[in-house]
């Protein structure tokens, strides 16, 4: 990477407050990673910021907006005690095995001590690595403005996620299908750890340095696993087990909310169970179980209602790799067995929440599927149904709803069900109200932002933001940003193309 410009480190005085850097990851020594420097960002300009997350990480809004502050944002210029660095990764995509991958276009600045704890901070889109193949180590800004509202949509849905603290633009030129632009996210998480990390010193059969990866991971974020009595004591099959559980949870929350993530690759599967790689996502609108988001995948391995099983098979490859540290085959699937249980156990009590039931009973799996068939024949709005039907337990009429569907007669007789279940409940309404969501961020809301940011107009970015991190609020001056999609929104084709 001798090419790379050794950039200039920011006086300190500019960094406002001070940030703690601790670099754990780069702890792990070289094999897991390569040192090098951001290429510079032609001529940037804040697209958006997220002040709630300066916050969180009890940083300076104003000076994270001024120019300093931009450059370090964008990695045109580095703060002292960072470590900027790219790592290497393998991973299984479309379910087959593709060898080194690795950070391609996202650097590591480095890790922060913040008021939430400690934090990595990492540019995506911030230039050319040893792991970029053919790529070109740039994002564009049209993903990248759906990867800053994606994530914090997420984030005010109180799903597990990656974070995003800003979204620059630069007038750069990138080849995609067409030219775009370049933008850098500014990502945010206590890890960026994948599954295709293990993965890829397993597949090496570097067991030692799968050995000290498993160790920090465990350390830094799993210390229950050591210790732990399950397992005959086996730190590593514990380990298994609570990622086998962080990602049937994060999945789960997925299929509630009507998320399909679109490239659910080993690489983009974290090991903390955070939604990871926001590229061709989508919020469902009508509910189509089978629905195929990422236009580049023409078999729909990663279709909405796929998702559950393809977690598992990613999780059965992070087994695999980690098998010569668990020892034994049988404790390695007896590890893997607990999402089975679960992802449904999960799921159920999400779905019993969003029908405003507290407690449990047998029946309630047939409510559940019962309205899901319903929505599906019709491919009704899946965020207005639950909307619609909250605000009809909350006390108004129930035609809102009914309107919804044209098989009238099936809708009436699943509500007439549903009433007397929820006679048995006390003050559904409200807390439906908090956990159906009014807001998400449809396909066809981020491309209306998005269209507005390549005109130079960043209003809308920072609007939706707002409001996509208090999703279960009114707005009632943004009624028509909770409407139906637009006839056009179908033809929005979003690929892996970024
Ligand atoms: N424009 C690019 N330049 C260089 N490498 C790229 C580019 N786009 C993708 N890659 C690399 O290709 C692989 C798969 O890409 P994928 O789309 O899963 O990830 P990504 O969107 O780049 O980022 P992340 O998973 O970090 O959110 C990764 O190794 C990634 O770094
Ligand atoms: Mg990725």
């Amino acid at each position: 990477m001798n090419e790379i410009l050794q950039l200039p480190e920011a006086p300190a005085d500019l960094a406002q407050p001070a940030l703690a850097w601790r670099n754990s990851f780069a702890g792990l020594g070289p094999a897991f990673f390569t040192d090098l420097q951001p290429t510079p960002l032609p001529s940037p300009a804040l697209v958006g910021l997220n002040a709630p997350l300066v916050q969180e990480l009890g940083l300076d809004p104003d000076w994270l907006a001024s120019p300093p502050g931009l450059d370090v944002l964008t990695g045109n210029r580095l703060l002292p005690g960072g470590r900027p660095l790219a790592s290497v990764y393998s991973g299984h995509q479309f379910g087959v095995w593709a060898g080194q991958l690795g950070d391609g276009r996202a650097i590591l600045l480095g890790e922060i001590d913040s008021p939430a704890g400690p934090r990595e901070l990492q540019l995506k889109g911030a230039g050319r690595t040893p792991y970029s193949r053919m790529g070109d180590g740039r994002a564009v800004l049209r993903s990248s403005i759906r990867e800053y509202l994606g994530s914090e949509a997420m984030q005010g849905l109180r799903i597990p996620t990656t974070r995003a603290l800003a979204v620059t633009g630069s007038p750069a030129p990138v080849r995609r299908e067409e030219v775009e632009t370049a933008a850098v996210v500014t990502r945010v998480a206590p890890s960026f750890v994948r599954f295709g990390h293990f993965e890829h010193f397993a597949a090496r059969d570097q067991h030692d340095h799968l050995r000290t990866l498993a160790d920090y991971v465990i350390d830094r974020f799993y210390p229950e696993c050591r210790g732990a009595e399950r397992f005959a004591g086996n730190a590593y099959a514990a380990f298994l087990e609570q990622v086998s559980e962080r990602t049937a949870a994060m999945v789960a929350q997925w299929q509630a909310v009507g998320f399909c993530h679109g490239v659910m690759n080993t690489d983009n599967m974290s090991i903390l169970g955070l939604t990871i790689d926001y590229g061709p996502f989508q919020f469902l609108d009508g509910f189509d179980p089978g629905h195929i988001c990422n236009h580049s995948d023409e078999q729909g391995r990663y279709a909405f209602n796929k998702q559950p099983n393809i977690a598992y098979w990613n999780l059965f490859c992070l087994g695999q790799a980690l098998l010569p540290l668990i020892g034994e085959q049988e404790l390695a699937l007896a590890a893997l067995e607990s999402y089975k249980s679960v992802f449904p156990r999960e799921l159920e009590r999400l779905m019993r929440a969003k029908l405003g039931l507290a407690t449990a009973q047998d029946a309630d799996r047939q409510l559940i599927e019962g309205i899901l068939q319903l929505l599906a024949k019709e491919r009704v709005d899946y965020t207005i149904f639950w909307r619609r039907l909250s605000h009809h337990v909350a006390g108004q009429p129930a035609d809102t709803v009914r309107d919804l569907f044209l098989d009238r007669e099936g809708f009436d007789g699943w509500l007439s069900r549903y009433s007397q279940r929820l006679a048995l409940e006390e003050g559904a309404g409200p807390r439906m109200l908090q956990t159906n969501p009014k807001y998400v961020l449809r396909n066809h809301l981020g491309e209306m932002a998005i269209r507005q940011a390549k005109l130079g107009d960043h209003s809308m970015v920072s609007g939706l933001l707002l409001l996509l991190q208090s999703p279960f609020a009114e707005h009632p001056d943004h009624e028509d940003l909770a409407g139906f999609p637009p006839d056009w929104a179908s033809n929005i084709e979003i690929s892996c193309s970024s």
